[in-house]
């Protein structure tokens, strides 16, 4: 655990950038730093592995002063990802991720087998290792960084801003390799990002800091989205913040519309028959949900054709992915509230796919029916006591 108490600090040219902060960041979880441009994210995780000191008030580590331990042997305990990887240009990928082991005795062997499980661990291919990182992609080098920080095996993590610096599609990737590791690695992570997106996604914890260094809230993701304390924070976690808090919400049992599929490789006809309001599902052989066909309303009585070969053709014709509609997503039955919603919004035919753990299909609804369940659970969570309310997300 890691606790700032009423930790200030003042810069020489009398910036204050963070006054009287009071936090704890538990064990084994992850607690979100986010605000604004200088509100004192980087000064306050700074401070944890004496980067920074305070000028007043105390960090402490698992209970005892950091400002008591020599910062060499304190960092030794914190591994530090920052945005840009901060690689050693002329080492290799592999050497990168050794160097604090070889630095504390391991023996060259061992650091770099050791080395290659963690590029390994955090999605490196194997390959890239004995590359210099400037030869890396931004979000492979990224993935250096991780792998360096965690080479020591440290008990805590100080993330600053780590998946800024690369593209959206990549970045969603960091984040949920990120989400996997955590959970593999239990370690006391503090995380520091601009994005509040990214802060419920991957925190346990979030404290908003407002620029001055003062902390605004401190809550879980759902609860922050749900019971922002002020307008400023409220103004922070966005206009969205109803739906994205569906996203912490488990579903009640939903009733599911027994929805008629079509298989991959059946006769168009079969489709046809099959098809309702114009749309029919296909899935493969293992019932696993492909995409939507489009049959026009005439094709389920469609006259014959015109020539014997027309006849031939259509008898023929096949359902195939090419002709799918890839628009829908599919929900777990057992995810959360966002997850049936946005199967049921972005289904083309209305109907959202809804899956049993496998990926297998159980059936459709449609928007109503997916509202009709925020409603209910509304009324249920109407009188919960607060603290236990959305607590299905975060174990
Ligand atoms: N070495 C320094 N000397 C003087 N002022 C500093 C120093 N480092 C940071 N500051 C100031 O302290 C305040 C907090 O900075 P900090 O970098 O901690 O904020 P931040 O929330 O991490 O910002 P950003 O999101 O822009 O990275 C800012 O006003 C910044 O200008």
């Amino acid at each position: 655990m890691i606790v700032f108490e009423s930790v200030t600090k003042r810069y020489a040219d009398g910036t204050v950038a963070v006054d009287g902060l009071d936090l704890q960041a538990p064990a084994g979880r992850t607690t979100v730093l986010v605000g604004p441009s200088g509100c004192g994210k980087t000064t306050s995780l700074r401070m944890i592995n004496r980067m920074v000191e305070p000028t007043s008030g105390r960090v402490l580590l698992d209970g005892a002063d950091t400002a008591d331990s020599p910062p060499a042997q304190l960092r030794r305990r914190i591994g530090y990802v920052i945005q840009h990887s901060g690689l050693l240009p002329h080492r290799t990928v592999v050497d990168n991720v050794a160097t604090v082991p070889l630095l504390l005795g391991e023996s060259r062997r061992t650091a770099r087998s050791h080395a290659r499980e963690l590029l390994e661990r955090v999605g490196l291919p194997g390959e890239l290792a004995e590359r210099y990182p400037a030869q890396l992609s931004g979000g492979q080098q990224q993935r250096v960084g991780v792998a360096r920080a965690l080479a020591a095996d440290p008990p805590v993590m100080l993330m600053d801003e780590p998946f800024s610096a690369v593209d959206p599609v990549v970045r969603e990737q960091l984040q949920d390799e990120f989400l996997r590791l955590k959970g593999e690695l239990g370690k006391t992570i503090v995380f520091v990002t601009h994005d509040i997106d990214e802060a419920v996604k991957l925190g346990d914890l979030i404290a908003v800091l407002r620029v001055g260094g003062r902390l605004a809230q401190v809550a879980p993701p759902a609860e922050l989205l749900a019971r922002p304390a002020d307008a400023f924070v409220a103004g922070f976690v966005g206009r969205d913040r109803g739906y994205r808090a569906l996203g912490f919400a488990a579903s009640a049992p939903a009733t599911l519309q027994e929805e008629p599929a079509v298989r991959l490789g059946e006769s168009l006809a079969a489709a046809a028959d099959r098809a309702r309001d114009g749309w029919v599902l296909a899935v493969d052989a293992d019932d696993r949900p492909q995409g939507w066909l489009r049959v026009p309303p005439s094709a389920n009585a469609q006259a014959a054709p015109a020539t014997k070969a027309g006849a031939q053709a259509d008898a023929d014709a096949r359902v195939t992915p090419g002709l799918l509609n890839l628009g829908g997503t599919t929900a777990p039955a057992d995810g959360t509230l966002r997850e049936l919603l946005d199967a049921a919004l972005s289904a083309p035919s209305g109907r959202g796919v809804v899956t049993d753990p496998e990926g297998r299909l159980l059936g459709t609804l449609t928007p109503a029916s997916a509202v009709e369940l925020i409603e209910r659970r509304n009324r249920e969570h109407a009188d919960a006591p607060q603290d236990t309310a959305d607590a299905g997300r975060q174990a």
